[in-house]
C-alpha cells in the first residue's frame, strides 16, 4: 500500500545554527517547575524562584518540560512562563520551551503559532501513546525542525512516551542543521554509549535521567537536564565541571557519592511533586500543588524531605 502524507518532508533544512548555539548547550540545564497558587500560574514564585536561578551555576533552562507540567499547561500560561522567563533571565542563560504532542500537524502549528515567543530552542519529545515506527519518528522531527526555526533538542524517554528513538535515526537526525542535540532518557547505558561515540562533532548528548548523571558525564556526555538540580545545583556543577575540565574523576565521584541519594528521594513519587515541596520547604514557591493527574508528596515522603532538607541546604520556610 503506497503511503501518502499530506506533510511533505522538507529538503534539508538551509538555515545553519551557529556554532555558539550547538556549544551554548552543556553543563547543568534545570527543566524549571512551574509554580501553582490555588490551581493559578504563581507569577510571584516564578519571579522569585528565577531569580534564585539566575544567581546559581545554571548553563541553561528549560520551561513547560516534564518537571514544569509542560502537558497540564495551556498556551496563554506558557506565553506568560516564557515572557516572565525572558524579562527575569535576559541573556543570562538560553531558555528553551518544552513541546509534546503525538499529531505531527499540530506540533507543526504550534511551533508556527507560537513563533515569536521569547524562547531560544525548544525541546520536543517523542510522540507519545501512538507508537511510530522509527521512519515515522524520522519525518515527524523532520517536519518539526522545519517549522520550529529555532535549534531543536530531541527527548527520547521510552518509559513515558512508549518509544525509544534508535541510534540511527537520531544521527540521520542530526543531519539537520536545526536539530543540535538530545535530551537522553532511553534508560539503556549502552545505547548512550553507542550515541556518544558516533555523535558528529558539536551534536550535544544530555542526560536526562538524574540517578545516571554520573556514568553520562563518565562516558561523554555534555551535561545534563536534571529536575533534582534544582537542589545542591552547585555541587551537580561541581561534578560536571571536575569532568569537563581536567577530568579530576576523584572529585566528581567524591561528589556525586554525597549527591546521589538526592536522585531517588526527588523521584520516590512521581516528578515533580518531590523537587516542588522541597523548594516550597525551602521558600522559593509559594505551594508544593500540582496539577491533577499528578498528585503532592504522601505525608511520608514529606516527613522523608524535611529531614533530608535540614541535612543538605537548610530550611527557609517553618513546616
Ligand atoms: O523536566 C524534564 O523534562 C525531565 N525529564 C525527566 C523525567 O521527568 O522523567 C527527568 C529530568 O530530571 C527532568
Amino acid at each position: 500500500m503506497t503511503q501518502t502524507s499530506t506533510i511533505a518532508i522538507p529538503p534539508s533544512t538551509e538555515r545553519v545554527v551557529s556554532d555558539s548555539t550547538r556549544s551554548e548547550v552543556r553543563g547543568i540545564w534545570l527543566p524549571l517547575v512551574t509554580p501553582f497558587k490555588d490551581g493559578a500560574l504563581d507569577e510571584v514564585s516564578l519571579k522569585r524562584l528565577l531569580r534564585h536561578v539566575s544567581g546559581r551555576p545554571v548553563d541553561g533552562l528549560v520551561i513547560a518540560a516534564t518537571t514544569g507540567e509542560g502537558p497540564m499547561l495551556d498556551e496563554r500560561e506558557m506565553e506568560r512562563i516564557a515572557a516572565i522567563a525572558a524579562d527575569e533571565i535576559g541573556d543570562l542563560l538560553p531558555i528553551y520551551l518544552g513541546v509534546s504532542g503525538s499529531d505531527t500537524r499540530k506540533v507543526a502549528q504550534q511551533l508556527h503559532r507560537i513563533a515569536h515567543w521569547p524562547v531560544a530552542g525548544y525541546l520536543i519529545a517523542c510522540p507519545h501513546y501512538v507508537r511510530p515506527s522509527q521512519e515515522g519518528l524520522y519525518r515527524h522531527f523532520s517536519v518539526l525542525a522545519e517549522a520550529a526555526e529555532r535549534p531543536v533538542l530531541i527527548y527520547n524517554i521510552p518509559y513515558r512516551t512508549g518509544v525509544n528513538l534508535a541510534n540511527d535515526t537520531l544521527l540521520r537526525l542530526a543531519e539537520i542543521p536545526t536539530i543540535i542535540g538530545i535530551k537522553d532518557c532511553c534508560a539503556d547505558p549502552a545505547q548512550s554509549l553507542d550515541l556518544i561515540r558516533r555523535k558528529p562533532p558539536g551534536f550535544a548528548v544530555m542526560c536526562g535521567e538524574d540517578a545516571q548523571f554520573h556514568v553520562a558525564l563518565a562516558q561523554g556526555a555534555d551535561g545534563g537536564i536534571l529536575a533534582s538540580a534544582h537542589v545542591e545545583t552547585e555541587r551537580f556543577a561541581t561534578i560536571h565541571a571536575a569532568h569537563r575540565d581536567d577530568g579530576d574523576t576523584r572529585t566528581a565521584l567524591k561528589h556525586w557519592h554525597d549527591l546521589s541519594d538526592l536522585p531517588r528521594l526527588l523521584f520516590a513519587e512521581p516528578s515533580p511533586a518531590p523537587v516542588k515541596y522541597w523548594l516550597y520547604r525551602q521558600g522559593l514557591i509559594d505551594s508544593p500543588e500540582v496539577r491533577l493527574p499528578l498528585t503532592q508528596v504522601t505525608p511520608a515522603l514529606a516527613e522523608r524531605i524535611d529531614r533530608e532538607i535540614g541535612r543538605w541546604s537548610g530550611t527557609v520556610r517553618a513546616a
